[in-house]
């Protein structure tokens, strides 16, 4: 397979010319949204989802244009979109066009995984194509997808044939940043914690579809909350580019991430959502203005970090 993954290796030059790794979440909060972006919408279709979906749609565009300087890869959670029914999922969707549009990296965050026939379903509405007669469609179109793995290995395998077939990539959830994680995730199966026993798995996926740049697109969540383990998962998965949340609202910062990433700078992608998308909240500056300073000071915090370590 050694060279014939190109959504991988297409990700880490572009990091590399950009000299960018991050992802900016696009998880957007009705709240949150500037209020003359509601009000237009609220005026003209009343308090619905149609409402909140244009809303969202307007608000994740004008994000998407303003950072683009800096980042390159969003991730929109769809459960922001879900609660607003069919009106926000097809604002999910349109969000996943338009980074398509101006030449950005997808990674939807819908965090699936079921039996096998089932996650095959998953699969092939986020990473593949859909056959109807004569015709294959796509539903979602993304690039990568996260995935959880708690249903076992059949319940990923679909996700990683869909990755095959069509040149895509998963981030399979290895240690989550939640405070909660080590309820489940760190106990011990025999001498071995579960997630690095999923760390594992991930590694065999991986070291199976690795491309020129040496990653592949079997990669990893593993939050920034956990500097430690990031460390050590870093080594258990050498292969695996590791999407690392918690960066931001969740209390990470550039030291704690730096760990993530080879002696190259190439490796891992960091997430922020709120930080960016609401610092206008915190500067009470125009939203985009806001989100575009805060996402290049993040861009300029992890460069400086890595430089810091490499000397
Ligand atoms: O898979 C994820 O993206 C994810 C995994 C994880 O362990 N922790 C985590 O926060 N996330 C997601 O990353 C985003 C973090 O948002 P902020 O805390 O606002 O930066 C949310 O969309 C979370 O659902």
């Amino acid at each position: 397979m050694r060279g014939e993954n190109m959504l991988i290796d297409h990700l880490n030059a572009r990091i590399i010319k950009e000299k960018s790794p991050i992802v900016v979440g696009l998880d957007p909060r009705w709240d949150l949204i500037p209020e003359a972006i509601k009000h237009e919408n609220l005026k003209a279709y009343g308090e619905t989802f149609k409402a909140v979906a244009e809303s969202i749609l307007h608000f994740n565009k004008g994000i998407i244009d303003a950072v683009m300087e800096s980042a390159f890869v969003f991730k929109p959670q769809i459960a922001f979109y879900e609660q607003y029914g069919i009106e926000g999922i097809e604002a999910y969707y349109k969000t996943c066009q338009y980074v398509k549009e101006v030449g950005g990296i997808v990674i939807g965050d819908i965090k699936r995984g079921d039996i096998g026939s089932t996650s095959e379903a998953y699969a092939i509405a986020h990473l593949g194509e859909t056959t109807i007669g004569n015709r294959s469609l796509k539903a979602f179109d993304s690039d990568f997808v996260t995935i959880n793995p708690y249903l076992g290995s059949d319940c990923i395998a679909p996700f990683l044939n869909q990755c095959q077939t069509h040149d895509k990539g998963v981030f399979v959830l290895v240690k989550t940043s939640n405070p909660s994680s080590g309820e489940l995730q760190d106990l011990f199966v025999g001498n071995t914690r579960i997630y690095e026993r999923i760390a594992d798995w991930v590694h065999g996926w991986s070291i199976k579809t690795t491309g020129n740049s040496g990653y592949s697109s079997v990669g990893a969540v593993v939050g920034a909350t956990y500097p430690e383990e990031l460390k050590r998962l870093r080594e258990k998965m050498p292969n695996s580019i590791f999407l690392v949340p918690g960066y931001g609202a969740q209390g990470g910062g550039a030291k704690d991430v730096v760990e993530a990433f080879d002696s190259n700078g190439l490796g891992a992608l960091i997430n922020n959502s709120r930080g960016i998308l609401y610092a206008y909240r915190k500067t009470g500056e125009n939203y985009q203005i806001a989100a575009k300073k805060a996402a290049n000071e993040m861009k300029a915090s992890i460069v400086l970090e890595l430089e810091r370590v490499a000397k």
